[in-house]
């Protein structure tokens, strides 16, 4: 099953550097797993935004909550999931 997500980080101003460069390495790490293995086919910076869409392949809505809840950048992020069905004009 495939799903638009779309990501917008909201890290607190006054976040310590380093707790900050942490977890964005952690995030990082776990995306480019998941895009390695196919999970995570699209990543892509919405333009002037520290926002992204993305595109999930997986198995079904609980798959996708696990793998977006274990996002080291969850607890800073606002996600929003559309899921995607054939359209009949597609080739
Ligand atoms: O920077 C972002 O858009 C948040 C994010 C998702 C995967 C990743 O590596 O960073």
């Amino acid at each position: 099953m495939l799903f638009h997500v779309r990501m917008d980080v909201r890290l607190p101003a006054g976040m310590d550097p380093d707790e900050r460069a942490e977890v964005l390495a952690r995030e990082k790490a776990y995306s480019q797993e998941l895009q390695r293995s196919g999970t995570w086919p699209h990543l892509w910076r919405i333009v002037g935004e520290y926002a992204n869409v993305s595109i999930f392949d997986v198995a079904d809505n609980d798959e996708l909550h696990d793998l977006l809840s274990g996002l080291p950048l969850f607890p800073y992020m606002d996600v929003s999931v559309t899921p995607l069905a054939t359209h009949p004009s597609a080739i």
